[in-house]
Formats: structure tokens, sequence, C-alpha cells
């Protein structure tokens, strides 16, 4: 099982990802975009020049969708924390990830507390919420959604495993490949 978080930056997909791995009736492994980023130097990565940086971060997606991929054929159920901010990310996921079970999952939040928790946070740049927004759900299509601005972390992860009991077996992800 893979339950794939996709909401722009400080939607809450951590914080919901974190409360699924207390929740869930088995022990799910959080895989991160962020993390990647963190595994990289970045300060050096900040050197290259602008065509180099894009290509070098379009290679580390790539090789965090098929790490994901390569977890959950192993057998390990994934909480995925993730965002289509660009259109080939959603479609090199469809590819990769085919044959698995994927419950895509929406994570809302209005643009308003987007923009508060981004200047609280300090660490995002400001306006990339803002820029995000409008991009991230264009596909329009998911298994299920939560709001962020309404419900806690907590309350979105109890909502998401209640969901999984009564899922049917038609994912958003079958239904977005014969798009
Ligand atoms: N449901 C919520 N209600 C109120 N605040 C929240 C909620 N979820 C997350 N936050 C707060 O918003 C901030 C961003 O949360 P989080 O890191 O989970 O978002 P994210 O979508 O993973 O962001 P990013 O993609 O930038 O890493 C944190 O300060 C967190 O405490």
């Amino acid at each position: 099982m893979i339950i794939f978080l996709n909401g722009t930056s400080s939607s809450g997909k951590s914080s919901i990802a974190e409360e699924l791995l207390q929740v869930l009736d088995t022990w799910y492994f959080h895989l991160s975009i962020d993390a990647f980023a963190s595994m990289c130097p970045g300060d050096r990565v900040m050197e290259l020049d602008e065509p180099e940086l894009n290509a070098f971060l379009r290679r580390m997606r790539a090789g965090f969708h098929r790490s994901v991929a390569a977890m959950a054929q192993a057998g390990n159920d994934v909480v995925v924390d993730h965002l289509f901010s660009e259109p080939w990310r959603l479609q090199d996921c469809l590819e990769v990830l085919e044959g698995l079970d994927v419950v895509l999952v929406g994570v809302h939040c209005s643009l308003e507390e987007l923009e508060r928790r981004e200047q609280a946070r300090g660490d995002r740049t400001p306006g990339m919420a803002a820029k995000q927004f409008q991009v991230v759900h264009q596909h329009g299509l998911y298994d299920f959604e939560v709001d962020t601005s309404t419900s806690s972390p907590r309350e979105c992860a109890e909502a998401i495993k209640e969901f999984l009991g009564r899922a049917p077996a038609l994912r958003a992800f079958d239904e977005l490949r014969l798009r």
C-alpha cells in the first residue's frame, strides 16, 4: 500500500504523514522529497548554474519516485509526501508506480493559512506556497481529500485511515492512467 499525499508546501503533508505512522494498524515508512533533498550537499548544489541545477533536481525527483516504487515492491507500506508542482512528476509517478496500490490523497489548505504558516516557519521561500497553489491540484482527481485549514494533522490521519477501510477498488491513479 502506498498512501500518496500531494499538496503545496506548508499544507501539512509531513505532519499528516507522521500521524499516519502512529494511527495505522501496520508499520508504514514515511518517504519524503524533503528528506531526499537533505541527503545532498545543499550549499555546493546551489553553486550550479540554472540548467545544471534543474537537471540535478529532476534526477533527484525521478530517483525519489523510483525509490518509492522499490520500497513498495519489496513489500513495504509507504506514506509518500510529495507535490505535483510540475506535470512530469505526476506522469512519472503514474508510470513508475504501475502495478502498485496507490491511494492518492489531496492535502488542501486555504491560501491565507498557507501564507501564515510559511511566514511563521521562516525556512521557506515567501510566496512559494502561493505559486504552487494554482498548480499542484490541477489534475483534479483524488481518492480522498483533506483540508488542514479546518482539521488537525491527527484528524486528517484518522479520516484517511477510516477511508482506507471503505475505499473503492478503482483508484485515482488507474483513472489518471486512462486519460
Ligand atoms: N492541520 C494543521 N493545522 C495547523 N497547523 C498545521 C497543520 N498541519 C501542519 N501545520 C503546521 O504547518 C507547518 C507546515 O507543516 P508541514 O511541514 O507538515 O507541511 P508540509 O506540507 O510537509 O510542508 P513542506 O512541503 O514545505 O515540507 C508546520 O509549522 C506545522 O506545524
